[in-house]
């Protein structure tokens, strides 16, 4: 099934992006969406149309004799049949990724939840990117000793301006890496010799930080201030991600970060003018950066005014061959075969929770309690939890495919239980784990299992950007502002950063977003009484990824710290019992295939 994507910005106006000294491409968490959105047309372009529009904007920059950095902060993996349905998972993937022209690229957490998969990106990846690949803070031992992922930072000099780069790549203080890894704590990297060398080199015009981090966060703070202190003059130039929102903060006059959403929706553009390289001519009005960034949504429209190629030469032969090469891997894993057909649209936030329009109350009303099976515990009351997280994406009314699960479900946890927990003690449980004052919040974050943020501010004309630091009426540093023209708008992203509520390229039309759940409860086989009159034990059945979170719940209602540990868990269902499959298995069997 391959639902043809029409054009999908008809009647749109596209703002010409305002181009500096030094101007990036910026991607990041596209968990494998790069063989483009087949039901969305406003995010339809595929990695081949991305090379094209790399290729051109290369181009434009050497045309204008500026300089120009296509830079991508991870989270490449996990979320899309392209990367989940090959064996090993990934492995067209990667053959693909190795074609995108990128000059700076660095690991997300998704390189590193599975041993398999992070081996690979150390074995592939690393070395066909060489020093370009940037992880300041991890390290692997596959073969005995403890080495680090790969190269900790890059010094380089820009071909046009001459400029001298000095870049790091980061991931956050992620705790739920498999045991062949290890990440360091950011501030401790921060000590090390290395990273002071680097930062203590004064022949650098900019530092350039490429993080797998949330630009509103503690330990992307730490980077910017200890660079900063180093280097009370020098520009800082941060590429965020991770949480999956479109996003931009001002550090100092000098200093930003770009954040630039998720799945192969949205290509970052950020300019910098007022660069003073250590030995050129000194900027004329004393060194005032400005800054200019822009969210091009990732349909070739966009791509193709932006590249000022319109329609007819926009292809590039290896962008033509790249778009050839994806159709035929999914031609091969067969992500197009038609399993059911959704009868609705779910959502995971665009629709209230709980709500009939809602994919985690679907999931919790109907699915899981029907595909979440033990024979030999059928009869058992059940209480199910899965964490919020390990749902991706919606689910669209009409053909349910291969790929869809994978969109929507993609990761291999099983399911394990706790036998007959007394019922005042599970009932407890959702509790602890959605309450934010529950030690399991913070062991969440650390191990990367919130939901992503998805936040889209409103488009309120009166709010005040976010963050405008205290007294500085304008965004500090300064920025080139552009008039917006009245446009027909379709849904999309609607973005308010810390400059302002312009950064949209297309302008969308705004809706609600709402509150995800942390973890997800689902109740099956209950008494119909049981409101009065409770079963007195029940099973508590889990995703095995929050099994120690479900341990250190129950230990924490019943005030023990032994009472529970995750080796007295047994399995629920089997190892190939995926939420995935049940799923696909839920759809062939309840859904049809006569899709209207
Ligand atoms: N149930 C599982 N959830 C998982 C697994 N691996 C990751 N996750 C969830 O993903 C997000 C983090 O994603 P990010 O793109 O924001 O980095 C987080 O909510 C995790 O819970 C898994 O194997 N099983
Ligand atoms: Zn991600
Ligand atoms: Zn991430």
């Amino acid at each position: 099934i391959q639902p043809q994507a029409k054009n999908p910005v008809d009647g749109q106006e596209f703002r010409d992006l305002e181009w500096g000294q030094l101007n990036f491409l910026h991607t990041t968490d596209n968990h494998g969406w790069h063989g483009g959105h087949l039901q969305e047309p406003q995010y339809s372009a595929d990695l081949g149309d991305y090379i094209s529009f790399v290729s051109h904007m290369r181009r434009r920059a050497h045309e204008k004799d500026v300089d120009f950095l296509v830079v991508d902060t991870g989270d490449r993996s996990e979320g899309n049949g392209l990367w989940d349905a090959s064996d090993p998972k990934g492995m067209y993937t990667r053959r693909i990724l190795q074609q995108l022209d990128v000059d700076i690229l660095t690991t997300g957490n998704h390189e590193l939840y599975n041993g398999t998969t992070a081996l690979n990106e150390h074995l592939e990846m690393v070395p066909f990117f060489g020093d370009r690949y940037l992880s300041s803070n991890i390290d692997i031992n596959w073969r005995g000793e403890w080495e680090p992922f790969a190269n900790r930072s890059l010094k380089f000099v820009t071909p046009k301006m001459g400029f001298n780069v000095t870049a790091f790549g980061f991931l956050f203080n992620f705790t739920g890496n498999h045991p062949i890894t290890r990440v360091k704590p950011v501030a401790t990297v921060l000590e090390e010799q290395w990273f002071k060398d680097a930062i203590a080199d004064k022949e650098v015009d900019l530092f350039l930080v490429a993080a797998h981090i949330d630009v509103h966060t503690l330990e992307l703070q730490q980077i910017h201030d200890a660079i900063r202190a180093a280097n009370p003059e020098t520009p800082i130039q941060i590429f965020g991600g991770h949480s999956h929102i479109r996003d931009f903060k001002v550090f100092d006059e000098k200093s930003t970060a770009l954040e630039s959403g998720r799945y192969c929706e949205t290509v970052g553009f950020l300019s910098l003018d007022g660069l003073a390289p250590e030995h050129g001519p000194k900027p004329k009005d004393g060194g005032a950066i400005t800054t200019f960034r822009r969210y091009i949504d990732f349909n070739r429209p966009g791509f193709q005014h932006h590249s000022g190629t319109g329609g007819a030469n926009f292809d590039t032969p290896e962008g033509l061959s790249m778009s050839k090469e994806i159709t035929s891997y999914r031609q091969l894993l067969d992500l197009n075969r038609l399993i059911g057909c959704a009868p609705q649209d779910f959502s995971l936030m665009k629709d209230p929770f709980p709500g009939p329009h809602n994919w985690y109350s679907y999931l919790a009303e109907t699915i899981l309690p029907e595909m979440v099976r033990n024979p030999m515990r059928d009869s058992h009351p059940r209480m199910i939890f899965i964490n919020g997280g390990s749902q991706r994406f919606d689910v669209f009314k009409g053909p349910f495919t291969y790929d869809t699960s994978f969109l929507v479900s993609p990761f291999t946890s099983r399911f394990m239980y706790a036998k007959d927990v007394e019922w005042n003690v599970a009932t407890q449980l959702l509790d602890y784990f959605n309450n934010d004052a529950s030690p399991y919040s913070a062991s969440a974050r650390a191990k990367g299992d919130l939901p992503p943020l998805d936040k889209h501010a409103d488009y309120d004309d009166a709010k005040q950007p976010r963050n405008v630091m205290p007294g500085a009426q304008i965004p500090l540093g300064r920025r080139k502002k552009q008039k917006q023209k009245k446009r027909t708008l379709v849904k999309g992203y609607t973005t308010n950063d810390d400059f302002g509520h312009d950064g949209d390229d297309t302008v969308h039309e705004y809706f609600e977003k709402y509150p995800t759940p942390k973890v997800l409860q689902s109740n099956a086989s209950f008494p119909a009484d049981y409101a009065t009159n409770p079963p007195p034990v029940v099973d508590v059945v889990f995703f095995d990824f929050i099994a120690e979170n479900v341990a250190d719940g129950l230990n924490a209602i019943v005030s023990r710290p032994d009472a529970w540990s995750r080796d007295m868990f047994e399995m629920y269902m089997g190892r190939e019992d995926t939420l995935t499959k049940l799923i696909l298995e839920f759809a062939a069997k309840e859904w049809g295939r006569d899709c209207v």
